[in-house]
């Protein structure tokens, strides 16, 4: 996407061939830095740390990796090691899991000296296959907002509510939940956002908000508490967020706090949509509730808010008293009931088995 007139994705190969850029997302929105990363193990702190972060692009980012370990040392030991490192990094979003199946898949019948060509072309293919797969999520989610778009008058904005950040930093390029937002608004169909802030690393507030500016998309930074109030208001026209994972039932994982939307939706007969590429399709599990793992997080992201004062300083503060526990659970997991459709690169789906399976054949025997 484009910030200030030149055109960025979120993680891309450098001039010099072989190292790799990515956009530090833990500056943002104040500060706009790059990263440079130069070996697979800069490549895990990166999705560790939430440099890099997005289920989409913490897979890309790993096949980057891997890439970058195979520079290093290419034999089998090597490309074992990586892919183990890499997958320990962060155990919610599927992506990770798939990007390093897909590398080590290209890798591993290749002779070590033919092994660093092979992952830079395979991770760019990645790279490159996530845009597309985007790109087309967005086209199949315009058509939703284009039927709520006809029911309003001219001007009237379509009110989409979202949560975290599913946009173009979570991915390569155009993001999942935010593409048929950027294309309906590319379009000059009048949209506004509802930002949830997304306690509490605040991926809303500081991601989601930053690209929406940047693209001249209005929208509304709010807590995350008030969604249930603007749906019982007839105050959003639908929902539509991102997920780290979907189970073969068609249960999804995203960012905590996404169920209770879902609930909140349910009550007020507003359409919820969760926007997915098919490699965050788990097929290898058939109950999310119980079988997708839910990553929990360092309390200091609870207790601690970093954030920019009056005069320009970078500060970070606490919020929490000493000595108060803290539970910092990252995901929560909606049940397919409350989901009124997947938008994927290949339509819109039914939250079910057999929908995913009929549009993913060539994925739903994943044994
Ligand atoms: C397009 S996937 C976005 C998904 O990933 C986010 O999690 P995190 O920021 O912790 O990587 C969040 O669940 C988003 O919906």
């Amino acid at each position: 996407m484009k910030v200030d007139g030149r055109h960025f994705r979120s993680i891309w190969l450098e001039p010099d061939g072989w190292s790799v850029g990515a956009i530090d997302q833990r500056r943002l929105p104040h500060e706009f830095v790059v990263a440079r990363l130069t070996t697979a193990d800069e490549a895990g702190e990166a999705i560790s740390s939430m440099l890099v972060r997005g289920a989409p692009l913490i897979g890309a980012t790993a096949a980057y990796g891997m890439a970058l370990a195979m520079r290093a040392d290419a034999s089998d030991a090597a490309l074992d090691r990586a892919g183990k490192m890499l997958a320990a990094t962060r155990p919610t979003a599927i992506n990770l899991k798939w990007a390093i199946d897909e590398m080590q898949r290209a890798l591993a019948p290749l002779a070590a000296s033919a092994r660093a060509e092979a992952a830079y072309a395979r991770a760019r293919e990645i790279a490159d296959e996530d845009v597309e797969i985007n790109r087309d999520i967005g086209r199949h989610g315009l058509g939703l907002i284009e039927k709520i778009a006809a029911t309003k008058q001219p001007g009237e904005p379509v009110n989409v509510l979202t949560h975290c950040n599913a946009g173009w930093l979570a991915t390569v390029d155009w993001g999942t939940a935010t593409s048929p937002i950027y294309q309906a608004h590319d379009r000059g169909i009048p949209v506004h956002v509802w930002v949830d802030e997304t306690r509490p690393r605040n991926q809303g507030a500081s991601l989601t908000a930053w690209e929406l500016g940047h693209h001249g998309v209005p929208h509304t930074v709010i807590p995350d508490n008030t969604g249930g109030h603007l749906m019982q208001h007839r105050m959003v026209d639908l929902a539509i967020v991102g997920t780290d994972r979907v189970a073969a039932n068609g249960d999804v994982c995203n960012k905590i706090g996404t169920y209770l939307k879902a609930l909140a939706a349910h009550d007020n007969s507003v359409p919820f949509y969760v926007a997915l590429p098919s490699p965050t399709i788990d097929f290898r599990i058939d109950d999310g509730i119980r079988q997708i793992p839910i990553e929990q997080r360092a309390a200091a992201e609870v207790t601690h808010l970093t954030g920019r004062t009056a005069d320009g300083r970078i500060e970070t503060v606490c919020v929490v008293p000493e000595g108060s526990s803290v539970a910092n659970f990252g995901f929560d997991v909606t049940p397919a009931r409350l989901v009124t459709g997947l938008i994927t690169e290949r339509g819109v789906l039914n939250a079910s088995r057999a929908a995913l399976a009929s549009a993913f054949p060539e994925r739903s025997g994943v044994g």
